[in-house]
């Protein structure tokens, strides 16, 4: 699909539609399955072949009917209303923009938002996400495709200090913190405190720790929240942009 034109009129809407999104999160206290719709359709970008990334994709059944996106479809659908009242915005922006209102209005650092993405009907084949069960190889492997670094993968993961797995969906079961519906670096303290009762921590969330080169980060995050932030916020916006050249 073309690539929408960012006039002053299309600026207008997405202010008008991040209001929708603020009523929506806050009334349905579904920040945690908005943050991760938005990175299950950014996170399939692929730097080499400049396919996958933030397209709106993911709406299609071919793409979340994926095992790795199992629980999606409630996004999406809670979504399409906002998308029927503003439909001059492309599903691309709206699923970002879904995302940094979900950190925002759960106390999360303000995210940079540009607009402008183009909608894709090419849906990536499975397998370009990170297997939860799996080491700091594969993470690397997988972050390093879609050209992010060791830092954005550690800061990216404090994403988890939203929400909860749920064992229909992934075979996991949990949270990963005692607030999870609030975004601080409670993540990272609770990755150095080792296991705490009734806390979730999958493998990929072990291995911060235990990789030299990640755990500096998970300490640094741990002690200082405002670095979190920061780094959180600046690591959000680049996977948000990922193949995206702001108009
Ligand atoms: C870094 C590797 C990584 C892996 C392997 C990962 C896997 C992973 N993430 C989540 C849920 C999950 N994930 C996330 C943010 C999230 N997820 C995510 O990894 C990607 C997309 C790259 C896989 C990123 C980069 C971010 C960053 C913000 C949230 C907010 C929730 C809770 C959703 C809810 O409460 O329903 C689940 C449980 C799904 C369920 O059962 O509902 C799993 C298995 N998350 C990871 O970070
Ligand atoms: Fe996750």
């Amino acid at each position: 699909m073309a690539q929408p034109v960012v006039d002053a009129e299309y600026l207008k809407e997405i202010e008008r539609a991040r209001r929708d999104l603020r009523a929506l999160i806050s009334s349905k206290n579904c920040a945690p399955i908005m943050l991760r719709l938005a990175w299950h359709d950014a996170g399939t970008y692929d730097k080499a072949t400049k396919t996958g990334g933030p397209n709106g994709s993911i709406r299609f059944e071919e793409e979340y009917s994926h095992g790795s996106n199992a629980g999606l479809k409630i996004a999406i659908d809670l979504l399409e209303p906002i998308k029927a009242k503003h439909p001059k915005i492309t599903y691309a922006d709206l699923y970002q923009l879904a995302g940094v209102v979900a950190v925002e209005v759960t106390g999360g650092p303000t995210i940079d938002f540009v607009p402008g993405r183009r909608d894709s009907s090419a849906c990536p084949r499975e397998g370009r996400l990170p297997d939860a069960k799996k080491g700091s190889q594969h993470l690397r492997d997988i972050f390093y495709r879609m050209g992010l670094t060791d830092k954005d993968i550690v800061a990216l993961s404090g994403g988890h200090t939203l929400g909860k797995a749920h064992s229909e969906r992934s075979g996991f079961e949990g949270a990963w913190t005692k607030e999870p519906l609030k975004f601080d670096n409670s993540y990272f303290v609770e990755l150095l405190k080792g296991e705490s009762a009734g806390l979730l921590k999958l493998p990929t969330d072990k291995v911060l720790v235990e990789d030299p080169a990640f755990r500096r980060y998970v300490e640094l995050y741990a002690k200082d929240e405002e670095a979190f932030f920061k780094d959180y916020a600046e690591s959000h916006k680049k996977l948000s942009e990922l193949g995206f050249t702001p108009p």
